[in-house]
């Protein structure tokens, strides 16, 4: 009788201990997924800690690239730092690019409205300040009526003209090589007028034009207000309600662009009024459209302002580096020389359809770009969304940054990366396609990427490839003992290029003369 309770018990037990097991694995299962749920919600990427209010702002030195880059070694491809208010996360693997600003573009394409480069210089227009949306798309499908790929190719004779006249004004000056020259503002002023060309119709005639330095003072004084994590009033909100220098110059800034680029349209309004012609460009076009897209003043000059501020200093930029490097490495010039001898001939300028064939040229291109990227940094893409990403959490409002510097110094990919070598690409195709293969084959980074993809690359690829493939033909560029090239310069990001170098370009024969007489000029 007694032995009754003890069978149950006994066949029980493995029963009981079941269920006990099964309830013990769902609590376990259950605390798990909820701690799991809270990490996500809290754990950021690691990253540095910096002080309370401020953040890391105290502590950020003079060359931020290089800052940020010495913490992608330390915290990984995705790290997450504080500046004042903002949170900024540090993308620095292209895979993880790819995930976030591509796959996951409808999130990660908006822009931060930042106090001083958005709100005041560009009053959140101009495209590249604007949030993503409606406004965004319209501005920007309004740039590409200029910046199409159909419409880039029918005005490639305007860059010609422009490489040209960069050519002839530099043999004049240089007495056809027999004294040195510097190069550099006519890189700028052939820039300018490819954006005046297809912004307003029009351009300068001589580097001394006074508007040249008008804008290039605007272009620069546009870096020196914008830097990304420059302005403390940008991340300290209360800061923005007391009076404060760097408020003042950028509202400065702001009506300088109005007046100068909001001047010239202005102009072609009253122009149009009088029934006078006027040419094809994006001015007139927006001028044109004002009413149907529902335009403002404001629109139309932070659009017209945009142009002259992406186009300018970027691809002047890259020819700049050109100079420079050439001269340094006359083995790579020569090299580049002899394609072109073979491929063109010195009868004729080379022109866009023989870039393909130009193999040698174009990874001299992609070379510069891989070591000399303008805006190493790019422009913050914003969050517009919570996110969860490898177990992190990406809070809305998150500013998400492009390390190409480290991406584009990557051992792996580029091995001895500081080194200047061209060859490296020649395995790689053509040039177009370069910047729209796939993220993790993209030859460099230099014009972003996902929806706010500089939507000037091929204007940039066209101006690029004329300009240097046309030097390379004309001349032979020779250092000059009493002014030696300080390469260094070139390569240290928190430096802009140097503007002034001296070098000797020599006519490579005779016939470059009369052929750039008698090309259009
Ligand atoms: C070598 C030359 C150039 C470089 C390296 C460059 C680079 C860039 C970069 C990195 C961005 C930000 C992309 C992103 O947010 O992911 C950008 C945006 C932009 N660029 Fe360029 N750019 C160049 C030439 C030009 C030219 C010639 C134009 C002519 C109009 C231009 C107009 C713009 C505009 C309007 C935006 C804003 C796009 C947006 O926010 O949706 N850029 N560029």
């Amino acid at each position: 009788m007694t032995s009754i309770p003890l069978i149950s018990l006994t066949t029980l037990t493995p029963f009981v201990l079941l269920i006990c097991a099964t309830i013990l694995l769902f609590l376990a299962l259950y605390t798990r997924r909820a701690m799991l749920a809270r990490r996500d919600r809290t754990t950021l990427p690691p990253g540095p800690t910096g002080l309370p209010i401020l953040g890391l702002y105290p502590f950020l030195t003079r060359n931020l690239i290089l800052q940020i880059d010495s913490w992608a070694k330390k915290y990984g491809p995705l790290y997450s730092l504080k500046v004042g208010n903002q949170l900024f996360m540090i993308v620095s693997d292209p895979l993880i690019v790819k995930d976030l600003m591509v796959t996951n573009g409808a999130i990660f394409s908006s822009r931060r409205d930042v106090y001083l480069r958005s709100r005041t210089i560009l009053a959140n227009r101009g495209i590249t300040a604007s949030q993503y949306g409606p406004e965004w798309r319209k501005h920007r499908r309004l740039a590409n009526t200029v910046l199409n790929t159909r419409s880039v190719d029918q005005g490639v004779h305007r860059i010609e003209v422009e490489a040209n006249r960069m050519i002839k004004e530099l043999m004049v000056l240089g007495q056809g090589g027999l004294c040195a020259v510097n190069p550099q503002p006519y890189a700028g002023r052939y820039s300018l007028n490819n954006m005046l060309e297809i912004t307003f119709g029009t351009h300068t005639e001589t580097i001394n034009d006074p508007f040249v330095e008008k804008a290039f003072w605007l272009s620069k004084e546009f870096m020196m207000c914008s830097g990304i994590m420059a302005n403390l009033s940008d991340f300290v909100s209360i800061l923005q309600h007391v009076p404060n220098y760097m408020y003042s110059r950028c509202n400065a800034l702001h009506r300088e662009l109005v007046l100068t680029y909001g001047g010239m349209v202005k102009d072609m309004e009253r122009k149009t009024q009088r029934g006078e012609p006027v040419p094809e460009c994006l001015a007139k076009t927006l001028i044109q459209v004002r009413e149907q897209e529902g335009l403002d003043d404001l629109d139309i000059h932070m659009l017209v302002s945009a142009f002259l501020l992406g186009g300018l200093d970027s691809t002047a930029s890259i020819i700049r580096c050109f100079f420079a490097l050439m001269v340094v490495h006359p083995d790579i010039q020569r090299r580049a020389q002899d394609e072109l001898d073979s491929v063109v001939g010195r009868s004729r300028l080379p022109v866009i359809k023989d870039a393909n064939d130009l193999r040698y040229v174009q990874a001299i291109i992609k070379e510069i770009e891989r070591c000399h990227n303008p805006f190493w940094l790019c422009t913050p893409h914003a969050s517009n969304q919570d996110f969860t990403y490898r177990g992190y959490f990406i809070p809305k409002g998150t500013a998400l940054v492009l390390n190409t510097y480290a991406m584009q110094h990557d051992p792996k990919r580029y091995p001895e990366p500081f080194r200047f070598s061209p060859e490296r690409y020649l395995e790689s195709p053509g040039r177009v396609d370069s910047t729209y293969k796939t993220i993790g084959d993209k030859d460099n980074w230099i014009f972003g990427v996902g929806r706010r993809i500089c939507p000037g690359i091929r204007l940039a690829d066209h101006e690029i490839f004329l300009a240097i493939s046309r030097m390379l033909w004309a001349f032979k560029m020779e250092e000059v003992p009493q002014s030696p090239i300080d390469i260094e310069a070139y390569s240290d990001p928190s430096k802009g290029n140097p503007q002034e170098i001296y070098i000797k370009m020599v006519p490579r024969h005779k016939k470059v003369a009369d052929i750039i007489d008698g090309a259009v000029v």
